[in-house]
C-alpha cells in the first residue's frame, strides 16, 4: 500500500541536523581549487572597491580645500580605476562559480540517480513517482546556488564585514560603535523567526512535492481520466494542490521579505544616528565633515553585507528543506542487496528450491506461508490460481526483488540471499506483467539487456517470438523509433518486443508473468512453437490466466491460500478433478459460450 499519496505530506525520516549540511561539504570540497581562485578574486575585488571611500575622504578633506585641479583629476581617475577593476574581477569570479555550481549539482544528481537505481521494489511501492522525480530534478537545482555561490559569498561577506569594520575603526572609533549598535537588534530578530521560517520552507517543499506527484500521476493516467470524464474533478484536485503550494510559498516568502525590510530600516536608522552623533554629540575637532561622510558611506557599506548575509541565510533555510529530502533519499537503505561475503553464483543448471518460504509485503500479514517445492533443472512450471493468490509474488521472490520473511530460496543449492544479485539476475530472464518499452528504436529495446548482441541475434530472438513480421511492416523496421511506454505500439506488440528482449539475454531460468496475455490466439499458437524450442533445457516459471498457454508445462502449481493447493501435470490435475479442473472446465465453457 502506498505509504505516501499525492495529497499526503511527506514526513522526514529523520529531523534536520547540521550533519546534513556538513555532508553537503563533501561535494563542495571537491571544487576546492576553483573556489579558492574565485574567493581570491572576490577578496581582491572587494579590497580594491573598499579604497574608494578613503579616496573620497582625501578628496573632500585635502584635495578640494587645496584647490589643486591636477590632483583632483588624478584622485578621481584612481577612484574610477578601482571601480572598473573591482567589477572586472567580480565578473571573472561569477563565471568560475557558475561552473562550480553546475559541477556540484551534477555530482549530487548522479549519486541520487545511482542510488535510486539500486533501491528495491519496496521503495517504489511506497511512494508516488512524482515525489521521487522532484528530488532528482527540482530540489537539486534549488540547492545549486547556495552550495556554490552561497558558501563563497558567505565567506566573502564575512570578510567584507571585517574589512569594512577595520576601515571604519581606522577612521573613527566612536562612530564605528554607533554603526555596530544595530547588530544585536538584528540578531534577536533572526532568532525569533528562525524556526517558523524553516518550517514554512519545509511546507513549501511538501506542497511542491504533492503537486508534482499529482501532475505526474494525472499525465500517466490521462487516458483513464478521459474515459471516465473526470477532467473537472481532477482539475479541482489540481487547483487545490496548486493553491496549497501557493499559500505555503506566500507564507515562506513573507518571512524572507521581513529580513531585508528590517536590515534596510536598521541601516537607515544607523546612518541617521551617525549624522546625529557626529554633528550634535561630538565636537568639530573630533570629527571633520569628511569623516562623517566617509563614516556614513562605510555604514551603508557595512549594512550591505549584512543584508547580503541575510539573503544568503534565507537561501540557506530554503535549501535546507531541499537538502533534507535529497539526503533522506541518499540515505534510504538498499533493502535488497548483496549480503556481506555474498558469493557469485557459478553458471546455473537451473534447480530452484523453495524451503519453507514465508513472505508478506507488509509486516503482520503474509501472502505466502511455509511454501516448499523443488524444481528440477530444465523443468517448466506453470503457476495458476485466482487473482491476488500470490503467483507474481513467487516469481518476484525467485528474482529476489523482495527478500523472504522466513525460510530460504535455493538455486542449484545456493541460498540466493547469500549470492550476489548480479550473478543471480544476469542468469535469469524475467518478463514482468508490465512489458515496459523505453524511448528509442525497437532494436534498442530488444538489445536493452545485452548491449553486445549482434543485429542477427536480435532478429533471431524476434523471429522466435514471432515479432519479426510486424516489426518489418514498419517503414523503418527495427530502427523504428518508439515512445516511452511504447505508445505507438499495440499492447500485444509491446509484449512481443519485451519477450524478444528477455530471450536475447539467453537466461538459464526464465520467468514469464502473463507474457502472452495480450497476444491474439493465432500469434500465441505460433509463439508457442518458438517457445517450446526455447524452453528446452531451461527452467521456466510461467504465469498465465489463459490455461491453454500452460497446459503443456511439466508441472502446474495451483496457488491459493498462501501456498500450493494442487500440483501435477495437466493430465494428473484434470484426473484429480480439483481446483485446476474447475478452472480449466470453466475456461473451456467460456470459450464455447
Ligand atoms: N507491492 C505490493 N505491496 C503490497 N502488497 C502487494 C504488493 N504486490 C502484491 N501485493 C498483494 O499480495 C497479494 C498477492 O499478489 P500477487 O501479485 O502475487 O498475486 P497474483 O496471484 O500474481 O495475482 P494476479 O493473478 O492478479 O496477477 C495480493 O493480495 C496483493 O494485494
Amino acid at each position: 500500500m502506498a505509504r505516501n499519496k499525492f495529497d499526503i505530506d511527506e514526513n522526514l525520516e529523520s529531523p534536520f541536523d547540521i550533519r546534513h549540511f556538513k555532508r553537503a561539504l563533501v561535494y563542495i570540497k571537491r571544487q576546492k581549487r576553483p573556489m579558492i581562485v574565485a574567493l581570491a578574486l572576490s577578496v581582491l575585488s572587494a579590497g580594491i572597491g573598499l579604497t574608494a571611500p578613503l579616496i573620497m575622504q582625501h578628496i573632500v578633506d585635502v584635495t578640494i580645500p587645496a584647490k589643486t585641479v591636477g590632483a583632483l583629476v588624478g584622485w578621481s581617475a584612481l577612484m574610477l580605476a578601482t571601480i572598473v577593476i573591482s567589477v572586472a574581477l567580480a565578473a571573472v569570479r561569477g563565471r568560475i562559480m557558475t561552473s562550480v555550481g553546475q559541477d556540484i549539482i551534477f555530482e549530487i544528481r548522479s549519486d541520487l540517480f545511482k542510488h535510486l537505481q539500486s533501491l528495491s521494489f519496496k521503495y517504489y511501492d511506497d511512494r508516488p513517482q512524482g515525489k521521487i522525480l522532484i528530488r532528482v530534478v527540482n530540489y537539486v537545482n534549488s540547492i545549486s546556488d547556495v552550495l556554490s555561490n552561497g558558501i563563497i559569498n558567505f565567506i566573502l561577506e564575512i570578510l567584507n564585514l571585517v574589512f569594512i569594520a577595520a576601515f571604519m575603526f581606522a577612521v573613527d572609533v566612536k562612530l564605528s560603535l554607533v554603526t555596530l549598535a544595530g547588530l544585536p537588534v538584528f540578531a534577536l530578530f533572526l532568532l525569533l523567526i528562525k524556526n517558523k521560517q524553516r518550517r514554512s520552507w519545509q511546507a513549501v517543499s511538501n506542497k511542491n512535492s504533492n503537486l508534482n506527484a499529482y501532475t505526474q500521476e494525472s499525465i500517466s493516467g490521462v487516458g483513464v481520466t478521459q474515459i471516465f470524464t473526470r477532467e473537472d474533478r481532477n482539475e479541482a484536485i489540481f487547483t487545490r494542490l496548486a493553491s496549497n503550494y501557493r499559500q505555503e510559498w506566500m507564507r515562506a516568502i513573507h518571512f524572507n521579505a521581513m529580513i531585508p525590510f528590517t536590515v534596510d530600516n536598521l541601516a537607515t536608522l544607523v546612518t541617521t544616528l551617525i549624522y546625529m552623533v557626529g554633528l550634535l554629540a561630538l565636537s568639530p575637532q573630533d570629527v571633520t565633515f569628511g569623516v562623517i561622510l566617509a563614516m556614513s558611506s562605510y555604514a551603508a557599506r557595512f549594512w550591505q553585507p549584512i543584508l547580503n548575509l541575510s539573503n544568503l541565510y534565507n537561501g540557506f533555510v530554503n535549501s535546507v528543506a531541499y537538502l533534507e529530502r535529497i539526503f533522506e533519499t541518499l540515505d534510504e537503505p538498499v533493502s535488497v542487496k548483496d549480503a556481506p561475503g555474498a558469493k557469485a553464483l557459478p553458471q546455473l543448471q537451473g534447480r530452484v528450491t523453495f524451503d519453507n518460504v514465508t513472505f508478506g509485503y507488509d509486516t503482520g500479514s503474509s501472502v505466502l506461508e511455509n511454501l516448499s517445492f523443488d524444481v528440477r533443472p530444465g523443468e517448466s512450471i506453470a503457476l495458476v490460481g485466482p487473482t491476488g493468490a500470490g503467483k507474481t509474488t513467487v516469481v518476484n521472490l525467485i528474482s529476489r526483488f523482495y527478500d523472504v520473511t522466513g525460510g530460504r530460496i535455493l538455486v542449484d543449492g545456493h541460498d540466493i540471499a547469500q549470492s550476489t544479485l548480479q550473478s543471480l539476475r544476469s542468469q535469469m530472464g524475467i518478463m514482468l506483467q508490465d512489458s515496459f518499452i523505453f524511448s528509442g528504436t525497437i532494436l534498442d529495446n530488444i538489445r536493452y539487456g545485452r548491449l553486445d548482441a549482434t543485429e542477427e541475434e536480435v532478429v533471431a530472438a524476434a523471429k522466435t517470438v514471432r515479432a519479426d513480421a510486424f516489426i518489418r511492416e514498419f517503414e523503418h523496421g527495427y530502427l523504428t523509433e518508439v515512445n516511452e511506454r511504447g505508445s505507438k505500439l499495440s499492447q500485444g506488440q509491446r509484449q512481443l518486443i519485451s519477450f524478444a528482449r528477455t530471450l536475447l539475454a539467453d537466461p538459464r531460468i526464465l520467468i514469464l508473468d502473463e507474457a502472452t496475455s495480450s497476444i491474439d490466439a493465432k500469434t500465441e499458437r505460433l509463439l508457442q512453437q518458438g517457445l517450446n524450442e526455447l524452453l528446452k533445457g531451461r527452467t521456466s516459471f510461467i504465469i498465465a490466466h489463459r490455461l491453454s498457454t500452460v497446459h503443456n508445462c511439466d508441472r502446474i502449481m495451483y496457488i491459493s491460500d498462501k501456498g500450493i493447493a494442487e500440483a501435477g501435470s495437466h493430465d494428473e490435475l484434470i484426473e484429480k478433478r480439483g481446483l485446476y479442473y474447475k478452472l480449466y472446465t470453466a475456461q473451456k465453457m467460456e470459450m464455447v459460450v
